[in-house]
């Protein structure tokens, strides 16, 4: 149930459901019964409803629910945008079952209605909400009504989760078959409240043989794949990852991505830290260790040693082509890489020149994770990127452009892959934004990438744990707290794989 179904991909599977022998009028039915016991499952007593329908389908759920509102025996009041003999097939259908009058949608006001259905647009909103439709919105969105969407927030974008205009806030949405991005990527997903997928016939054969690629991130995505601490199993075999530290005064991220690599289960870590701030990294480390490693020579030198297979480079190392070399140096070994941070800036403007590093690097795998500005200065003119219409777009095309699987970081983090696979996390709580949680979240990539846990994969785990970390410890978070909250996540995974038995 984790696959994300665009507007068009979940019509798709309408149409394959429909020609399997599912008129689509029993589909509408059964989606206006979903919303219907949504609201009614919240009913106490007489409930006075508006039912605010649109012009198309998802209009013709509206009636539905209407009709089996009013069938409950509450009071239930239709206003549409269109009277219903402009209504076409299964809505025409739809508002034929509705006994009861059906009033302009324009002009409604909430006064005494205890809850509003909004079905005026779902999948098939094409443009901005102009009048009068968008003085209804303004009118729903100051009532004290609950509010339930059918399908989508009026107004969402059910593909990008952009609000076009203006959109319906509600508290619950009732979507059908799988959700869609617009319910996962912001500002999508505030307007929706409570999401709740009905199931309304459309077979998971169906889904999968639409061959999507778009998933919401959770363990059921990668858990299979997650090292598994085995008895027999030694540091050694757990892979080593490599962290190259800033100069003196700039040390602490690559010891928090050094950390959290630890804590993500790498066997071994060290920190490779310029001669002169040895002394400084030394004196903080314990478990990490320590070596002098002098630029990108000094980085060619350790990766003689096979045994070093995963590295992170970035965080506060510095801009420029020292930098650059170290990607070149580390991608040239064939080893597993993590590029963040500096690592990605000093590319900025220079994708050809990143191309070239992944491509040599591609068979072990590299993970960018760039925040939206250091995102734009990487990709601002890659091929795709700025015809995107989401951030699940961008960051696809980012991929495709790289080579890399690219975490395009934020409240809604999307991972994407280079073979058109994404995911969208939706995890993180809001204090997880605050200085140095991004080093923490490269190194917990690099420590499972150690682990030859596969790029993608790696990638969707770290991100997942990152923000789980965050949610354990709570507001008043910082960032050396997030490796501490590792093993409360580990438990948390293992005893969810051990419990699906996986
Ligand atoms: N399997 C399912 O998911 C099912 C979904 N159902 C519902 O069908 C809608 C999609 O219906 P559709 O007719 O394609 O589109 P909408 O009802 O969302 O839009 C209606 C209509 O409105 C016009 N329009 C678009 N944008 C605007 C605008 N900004 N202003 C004015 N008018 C606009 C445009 O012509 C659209 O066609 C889906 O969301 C579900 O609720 C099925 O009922 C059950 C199965
Ligand atoms: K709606």
């Amino acid at each position: 149930m984790l696959e994300l179904l665009t507007c068009s991909e979940m019509a798709a599977a309408d149409g394959r459901t429909i020609a399997g022998g599912t008129p689509g009028i029993v589909l509408m039915e059964r989606a206006g019964q979903a919303v219907a016991e949504r609201v009614l499952a919240r009913a106490s007593g007489r409930l006075r409803v508006a039912v605010l329908c649109g012009p198309g389908n998802n209009g013709g759920d509206g009636y539905v629910v209407a009709r089996l509102l009013a069938k409950s025996g509450h009071d239930v009041a239709v206003h549409a945008l269109v009277p219903p003999d402009r209504l076409r097939g299964d809505a025409a259908e739809a508002a034929r079952g509705w006994a009861g009058a059906v009033l302009p949608l324009e002009g409604w006001t909430a006064d005494g209605f205890d809850v509003v259905v909004d079905a005026i647009f779902g999948a098939g909103l094409a443009r901005d909400i102009a009048a009068p439709v968008d003085s209804v919105i303004a009118a729903v969105n100051e009532s004290r009504a609950h509010v339930v969407a059918v399908d989508v927030p009026s107004g969402i974008d059910g593909d990008t989760g952009a609000v076009r205009g203006c959109a319906v806030e509600a508290d619950e949405t009732v979507t059908f078959a799988r959700r869609k991005p617009g319910h996962l990527l912001l500002p999508g997903r505030m307007h929706c409240g409570r999401v709740h997928v009905a199931d309304i016939g459309i077979t998971d054969a169906t889904v999968a043989d639409l061959g999507v690629r778009t998933a919401a991130n959770a363990p059921g995505l990668w858990s299979d794949m997650l090292p598994r601490p085995d008895a027999a199993g030694h540091k050694y075999k757990r892979g080593h990852l490599v962290v190259a530290s800033g100069g003196p005064s700039r040390t602490g991220a690559a010891r928090l991505a050094a950390r959290a690599g630890l804590r993500a289960g790498a066997g071994l870590v060290t920190v490779a830290s310029p001669p002169d701030a040895v002394a400084i990294n030394a004196a903080q480390l314990t478990a990490v260790m320590v070596r002098p490693v002098d630029g990108a020579e000094g980085l060619a030198d350790i990766l003689g040693d096979a045994r070093f297979n995963a590295l992170v480079l970035g965080p506060a190392l510095g801009v420029g082509e020292e930098t650059r070399r170290m990607v070149e140096v580390a991608a040239a070994a064939q080893r597993h890489l993590v590029l963040d941070a500096d690592a990605l800036t000093s590319f900025a403007g220079n994708l050809a020149g990143l191309w070239q590093m992944v491509t040599s690097a591609v068979p072990s795998g590299v993970v960018l994770t760039p925040h939206e500005g250091e995102f734009s200065r990487l990709f601002g003119e890659a091929e795709g990127v700025a015809q995107a219409r989401s951030k699940l777009e961008r960051a696809r095309a980012a991929a495709a452009a790289s080579g890399a699987v690219v975490v395009l970081k934020g409240p809604d983090t999307v991972i994407a892959a280079p073979d058109g696979r994404a995911a969208i996390n939706e995890n993180a709580p809001p204090w997880l934004a605050t200085a140095g949680t991004g080093d923490v979240l490269a190194g917990i990539i690099g420590g499972l990438m150690a682990q030859e846990m596969p790029a993608f994969a790696a990638a969707c785990a770290g991100v997942w744990m990152h923000g789980a970390a965050a949610a354990a410890f709570g507001p008043g978070l910082i960032a050396e707290d997030l490796p501490e909250m590792l093993p409360r996540v580990w438990r948390e995974l293992l005893e969810l794989l051990f419990s699906t038995g996986n």
